[in-house]
């Protein structure tokens, strides 16, 4: 981890209650980030992996419970305080306002910047830093919104990576990404030893990436723990709808999630 980053934090989400759109969303969710380590946010379309993270970035409020960095309330914090404290990667991305690649990523130091002044050659430096972390060094000076989906995702992670805060919030940030990328940018960010929540689809990557697993199912933390422990062939069927095995790769003997395909009454997991 970069020096100038303070110690991570532990991040917890302490009994949080939420809505979207006046529809309660999210019950009662208690879950710990342990400092310095990586949590999966798992579970189907629509149970609330979204909403949870967006009361950790405080694009919205919980309307029961609070979240928590350290012992701090995270949105009793001033706003510049905060974004010193987390950095997010949303779904809800920035407009087509057109800015360069560089600059976009630049965007990431605001919270730590004095006054309006020009982008000192720290900035820059770490920027380009940030750039480089999610190869994409090479598009600098091109306009943010010329670029492809998984490029830009990769640029958005690059500006929440030069923002060198102790928590990062990701939701989602593989989505766009080739296959060489996806495992690419989850080791920079495991690299990067600060406390992390990210919400991901792809089950067998957050086996390998993720520290702990948290399965949301309807609005509600099923489970949380290690991945193998977490990832039963009961609560994939029951929360997932799909038949499933961990399983060790012939080579490297590493163990993945080998997913057989929709659960079906009476059909055996191989
Ligand atoms: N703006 C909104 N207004 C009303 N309801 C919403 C809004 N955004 C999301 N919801 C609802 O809130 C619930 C949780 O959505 P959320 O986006 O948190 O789920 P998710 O687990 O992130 O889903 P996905 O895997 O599809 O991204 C869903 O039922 C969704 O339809």
């Amino acid at each position: 981890m970069n020096s100038s980053v303070p110690e991570p934090p532990r991040l917890r989400f302490e009994n949080v209650t939420a809505s979207r759109g006046g529809r309660p969303v999210l019950a009662d969710v208690h879950l710990d980030v342990e400092p310095g380590t990586v949590l999966g946010l798992v579970g189907p379309n629509g149970s609330g992996k979204s909403t949870l993270l967006r009361t950790a970035y405080r694009a919205a409020r919980p309307d029961h419970g609070r979240v928590l960095v350290g012992d701090t309330d995270l949105h009793a914090l001033p706003a510049r305080e905060a974004a010193r404290t987390v950095a997010a990667m949303a779904q809800d991305n920035p407009g087509e306002f057109d800015l360069s690649v560089l600059d976009m990523v630049l965007l990431g130091r605001t919270p730590h910047t004095r006054g309006s002044g020009a982008d000192s050659r720290r900035d820059i430096d770490l920027a380009a830093d940030a750039l480089a972390r999610v190869d994409a060094e090479q598009w600098a000076a091109r306009s943010f919104t010329a670029l492809s989906g998984g490029e830009r995702q990769r640029v958005l992670l690059a500006r929440a990576i030069a923002q060198q805060t102790p928590v990062l919030v990701l939701d989602e940030p593989t989505n766009h990404l080739d296959i060489a990328h996806r495992f690419a940018v989850l080791e920079t960010v495991v690299s990067l030893g600060v406390t992390t929540v990210v919400a991901i689809h792809d089950l067998d990557l957050a086996v390998r990436y993720c520290d702990r697993i948290a399965v949301l199912y309807g609005g509600a933390l099923r489970v949380v723990g290690p991945p193998e422990e977490v990832l039963t062939t009961d609560v994939l069927r029951e929360v997932f709808g799909v038949d499933a095995s961990f399983t060790r790769h012939p080579v490297t003997g590493r163990s993945h999630l080998l997913i057989a395909g929709l659960h079906r009454k009476d059909t055996p997991v191989p």
